[in-house]
């Protein structure tokens, strides 16, 4: 058995568990004949650009020299947070639940990029403010009923953080089990690009005015409640914001917390991740200071228009794929990004080399 730490507020918590196992290794062998193939196929070396080292580090991942993209997992983790009290989005916290019936309905962004790419949709209501009931495609791994106003209260307890966590690393249990070759994590949310932001603060150690951005669209007012709350949230639990996974108790959701899990368990199961914009950026921030290294199964899929996803793409040390201009989340820019990879991989796994085609001047 491990003993517990007690933290400085009175939290206490596992100093060891399974998200500290390490993430596992790229396949540098199977690398290695993906660069060489790379270099004899039919164009000048280089000239598909990232193209190229897409398919080579997917080969990696996968340990297949002709990797494959045919069973995507796309799964949305809704919750609701406590600090959305304070005129932090532009929209009410019923959306959140609204939006989990458009979900099962299929009429939401995500839904239609996961008809468009036959790729499998799950919704996970960890902790929407009211309990949808069974509905088509959402299961219920409810950690609360909303979190606490992080203002002035950890957002988790140590046992709903880590049922939270637990319930993305379920996820990726069973999508690794069927199968499946790329992971999404959406997010639903009213107010979690406040979340976001203060875990970004916290891991990234900037001021709320550098983390805060428009979110649903709130105006400049909205903008200096949602720099007010953080403002506050930070002074609260400065005590704590040294520890990663305190610092994601006490300032996350437990959709993020799920993501997080998630994401976790994919490089701990060797399952490349496509992240989303600046919500899912932040849960990949959380999972890199838990456990460093998973950043190496992680593709950023796109710039959010959220202006301090630019922060979080540097400090998880990626260029982002596409910048389309999206802010919408749900894994909405993550779905988009698919279609790259897949097209990258067509072209590394079924070019003709040089020698094949006949063409001249090759290696
Ligand atoms: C109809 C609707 C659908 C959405 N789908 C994703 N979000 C996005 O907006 C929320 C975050 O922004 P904020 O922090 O400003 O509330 C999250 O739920 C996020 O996924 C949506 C927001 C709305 C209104
Ligand atoms: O980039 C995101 O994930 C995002 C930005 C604004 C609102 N919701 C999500």
């Amino acid at each position: 058995m491990q003993s517990t730490i007690t933290l400085s507020i009175g939290i206490t918590m596992q100093p060891s568990s399974w998200f500290q196992a390490p993430p596992k290794a790229l396949d540098q062998h199977t690398q290695h004949i993906a660069q060489q193939r790379q270099l004899k196929l039919t164009k000048p070396p280089g000239s598909l650009g990232r193209l190229e080292s897409l398919a080579i580090t997917l080969a990696a991942m996968q340990g297949n020299p002709q990797p494959t993209l045919n069973k995507v997992g796309i799964v949305i983790f809704a919750a609701d947070h406590g600090v959305a009290a304070h005129g932090v989005s532009a929209f009410p916290q019923a959306v959140t639940v609204e939006m989990i019936r458009n979900f099962s309905r299929g009429g939401a962004a995500i839904t239609v990029l996961a008809r468009q790419l036959a790729a499998q949709l799950t919704v996970v209501d960890v902790g929407a403010l009211s309990d949808v009931g069974p509905l088509p495609g959402v299961i219920s791994r409810r950690c609360g009923a909303g979190t606490a106003d992080f203002r002035s209260q950890p957002a988790m307890q140590p046992t709903t953080l880590a049922q939270a966590m637990a319930a993305g690393c379920e996820q990726i249990e069973q999508l690794h089990h069927s199968g499946g070759n790329l992971f999404i994590g959406g997010e639903m949310g009213i107010g979690n690009t406040t979340s976001a932001s203060a875990l970004l603060c916290a891991y990234a150690h900037i001021e709320p005015q550098q983390a805060v951005g428009p979110g649903t669209g709130v105006d400049a007012a909205g903008l200096q409640r949602k720099i007010a709350a953080l403002q506050s949230a930070l002074a609260f639990h400065q005590g704590v914001l040294h520890d990663p996974l305190a610092t994601l108790q006490c300032l996350g959701g437990f959709e993020i917390a799920a993501l997080t899990g998630a994401y976790i368990r994919a490089a701990q199961l060797g399952m490349p991740v496509l992240v989303d914009g600046f919500i899912c950026s932040a849960a990949a921030l959380a999972a890199q200071r838990l456990c460093p290294g998973v950043e190496g199964w992680f593709f950023l899929a796109h710039h959010s228009a959220e202006p301090a996803h630019a922060i979080l793409c540097r400090m998880l040390g990626k260029e982002p794929l596409l910048n389309l201009g999206m802010r919408l989340g749900e894994g909405s820019g993550a779905a988009m990004a698919v279609p790259l990879l897949r097209m990258a991989c067509a072209l590394h796994n079924e070019m003709a080399t040089f020698a094949q085609a006949g063409v001249s001047g090759g290696a």
